[in-house]
C-alpha cells in the first residue's frame, strides 16, 4: 500500500531529525518539516493543507523569541512526535458533530449513492456484512435498474454473505424497486435496509434526478456517498457535485488498497466538512474500515491500533465461548478446544494483514511473509483440531503424548502430517505453559498469546508490552537478521505469538539457545 510509503517517510523524517543529537532544536524542526512536507506533497496532498500543517507544526514547536530546548531531552522528542500526530490526525478530520448511529430494534435505511465503478455495491456488502456481524438483521436492495447484471452482481454478493436481499429482473422503474424492497424488509422487522442505486459514468441531470426520487421515497436515514480514491484531489470537486444535489451525510472511500492517491482523496474530502466513514482496501467483502482520524494516523505511522483492535475481537468472538476460555485460564488451563476457538475467532476477524497493522510494530513483519502462506497454514489448523474428538479438544493435551497413535489417526483424519500435529500440539502447550504460570490471573482477561495488550487487565507475571520494549525488540531483531528469521519462523509467519502459524521444530530448539530469544522472551512475559 502506497500509504504504507507515506507513513515510513513521515516516520524518517521525524526520527531521523530527532536522533541527529548535533543539530540544535530549531534546525531539527526544521528538518523534520523538509521531511514531512515533502512526503506529503508527493502523496498528493492539497500543497494548501500541507503549508497550513506545516505552519502549525512550526508554531506549535519554534518559540518566537527563540528557543534553546535540548534535543537530546527524552520529553522534547515526544512533545514534537505527539504535536506530529496531532497535526496529521487534523488534516484527515471532517468530522462535523454526532456521526449517525443505527438503532437496535428500528428500521435503519441507508442509501448509497456515486459513480458507475466507484465500489458502490462491493461497498454495500461490505458494510451490510459489518453491520450484520454487529447482531443486526439486515437486507439488501438492488435499485439500479440502468445496468445490466446489476442486480445479479448484488445477489451473488449477498448470497455468498448470507444476507438477504431484494430486486427484480424485470421492472424498469429504480424507484418502485427500491419502495417495494423497502417496505417488504420494513415488514418483516428488519433493522438495516441498504439500497444500492446505479450510478453513470459522469455526473448527469438523469442520474442525480434519479437520486432524488428514490430518496424522496425511501425516507433513508443515513445517505452515504462512493467515492473511488485512485481520483485522488478530483474527490472534493466530485463530492461537492454530488452534495448540491444529493445530500449525502457521509462518505466510503474506496480502493484505498494500493494507490497513490489515496493520501490526496482523504485530505481532499476533508476540505469538503463531510465525514469519511470507512474505507474499502480490497475486493473482498471485509476489506472495510472504519475510518477513524486516530486509527488511520496512529496506522499509517505504524504505531498500531489497539482500540480497533480489541473492538473487532469482541465483535466477532463469541461471548460464550469467551467466558469459558477465560474461566479455565483462571483455573490455570488452556485446552485444545481454547486453542481451537482462539484461532477461529482470529481467522473471522478478517485479512491477517488487517489485523497486524493494528498491532505495534507488526504490520511490517507481516508484510515480509504474506497473507495467503498464513491463512493457509491457519486453515490446516484448524483441519487438525476439527479431526480432534471431543475428549481430546477438551483435554489439555497430554493424552497424545501418552497414546502417540491418536496422532496418526488425527493426521490421517485432516490430511496433514504426525509432524504438523505435534507442531500444533506444541503450540497449544506453550500456551497451556503460560495459563498455569498466570493462574493467579485477574478477573476479566487478557488474549493469551498477546501479552500485554494495553487496557485489558494485567495478568499477575507478564509485563505490558510498552512501545519502548516493543521498540528495543525491534531494534534487536533488526540487528540480528538470523533472529528475526528465526522469531518468523517460531510464529509461523502471523507475527502473533502463540497465534497462529506451525513452528519449525529445529529453529525452536535453536531459538531457544539464543541467549538474546531468551532475554527477549523473558521480556515478552513469555518465560523461556
Ligand atoms: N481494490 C479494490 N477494489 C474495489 C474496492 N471496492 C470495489 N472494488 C472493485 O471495483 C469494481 C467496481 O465495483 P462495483 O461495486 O461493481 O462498483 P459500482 O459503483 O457498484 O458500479 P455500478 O454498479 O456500475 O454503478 C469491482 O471490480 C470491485 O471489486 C476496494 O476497496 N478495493
Amino acid at each position: 500500500m502506497v500509504l504504507a510509503d507515506l507513513g515510513k517517510r513521515i516516520n524518517s523524517a521525524v526520527n531521523g531529525a530527532l536522533s541527529n543529537s548535533q543539530d540544535d532544536y530549531a534546525s531539527t524542526v526544521d528538518h523534520m518539516l523538509k521531511g514531512i512536507v515533502t512526503a506529503l506533497l508527493e502523496s498528493d496532498v492539497n500543497v494548501k493543507l500541507v503549508s497550513k500543517l506545516k505552519n502549525n507544526l512550526k508554531s506549535k514547536l519554534l518559540d518566537s523569541k527563540g528557543d534553546n530546548r535540548s534535543i537530546s531531552n527524552g520529553q522534547t522528542k515526544k512533545m514534537i512526535q505527539k504535536a506530529v500526530f496531532d497535526e496529521l490526525c487534523d488534516l484527515v478530520d471532517c468530522r462535523t458533530g454526532e456521526s449517525f448511529q443505527p438503532k437496535k430494534k428500528k428500521c435503519n435505511v441507508i442509501m448509497f449513492v456515486g459513480l458507475q465503478g466507484s465500489g458502490k455495491t462491493t461497498s454495500c456488502t461490505k458494510l451490510a456484512v459489518y453491520y450484520s456481524r454487529r447482531g443486526y438483521k439486515v437486507g439488501l436492495i438492488c435499485a439500479d435498474t440502468f445496468r445490466a447484471g446489476a442486480f445479479d452482481q448484488l445477489k451473488q454478493n449477498a448470497i455468498k454473505a448470507h444476507i438477504p436481499f431484494y430486486g427484480s429482473y424485470t421492472e424498469t422503474n429504480p424507484v418502485k424497486v427500491a419502495a417495494e424492497g423497502v417496505a417488504k424488509f420494513k415488514k418483516e422487522k428488519f433493522e438495516i435496509i441498504i439500497v444500492d442505486t446505479s450510478g453513470r459514468h459522469q455526473q448527469e441531470q438523469a442520474l442525480f434526478q434519479e437520486m432524488v426520487e428514490i430518496s424522496n421515497v425511501v425516507k433513508p436515514n443515513q445517505t452515504i456517498m462512493v467515492l473511488d480514491a485512485s481520483i485522488g484531489q478530483a474527490a472534493e470537486q466530485q463530492s461537492k457535485a454530488f452534495k448540491e444535489s444529493a445530500d449525502f451525510g457521509a462518505i466510503i472511500l474506496t480502493k484505498m488498497d494500493g494507490h497513490a492517491k489515496g493520501g490526496g482523496a482523504i485530505s481532499a474530502v476533508a476540505a469538503t466538512n463531510t465525514p469519511i466513514i470507512f474505507i474499502g482496501t480490497g475486493e473482498h467483502m471485509h476489506d472495510l474500515e472504519k475510518f477513524s482520524p486516530k486509527s488511520f494516523v496512529s496506522k499509517l505511522l505504524g504505531i498500531g491500533d489497539i482500540e480497533s483492535l480489541l473492538e473487532q475481537f469482541q465483535t466477532v468472538s463469541n461471548k460464550e465461548d469467551t467466558k469459558a476460555t477465560m474461566e479455565n485460564l483462571q483455573q490455570g488451563k488452556f485446552t485444545l478446544l481454547d486453542f481451537k476457538k482462539q484461532m477461529q475467532t482470529i481467522m473471522k476477524m478478517g485479512p491477517l494483514s488487517n489485523i497486524a497493522q493494528m498491532i505495534p510494530g507488526m504490520g511490517n513483519m507481516m508484510s515480509q511473509v504474506g497473507e495467503e502462506e498464513t491463512s493457509k497454514k491457519m486453515k490446516k489448523m484448524i483441519y487438525v483440531l476439527d479431526s480432534m474428538t471431543k475428549e481430546e479438544l477438551e483435554s489439555d493435551g497430554r493424552l497424545f503424548i501418552d497414546q502417540p497413535s491418536r496422532m496418526v489417526r488425527v493426521a490421517a483424519g485432516s490430511g496433514t502430517s504426525v509432524f504438523e500435529v505435534e507442531m500444533i500440539l506444541m503450540q497449544q502447550q506453550m500456551m497451556a505453559r503460560m495459563a498455569q504460570s498466570t493462574k493467579a490471573a485477574q478477573q476479566g482477561g487478557n488474549m493469551p498469546g498477546m501479552p500485554g495488550i494495553p487496557g485489558m487487565p494485567k495478568i499477575p507475571g507478564m509485563p505490558r508490552m510498552t512501545p519502548q520494549m516493543m521498540q528495543q525488540a525491534q531494534q534487536r531483531l533488526k540487528q540480528n537478521p538470523s533472529l528475526m528469521k528465526n522469531m518468523q519462523n517460531m510464529l509461523g509467519g502471523s507475527g502473533f505469538p502463540g497465534a497462529g502459524g506451525m513452528p519449525d521444530m529445529n529453529e525452536m530448539m535453536k531459538m531457544m539457545q539464543d541467549p538474546q530469544m531468551q532475554q527477549m522472551a523473558r521480556q515478552f512475559g513469555m518465560g523461556m
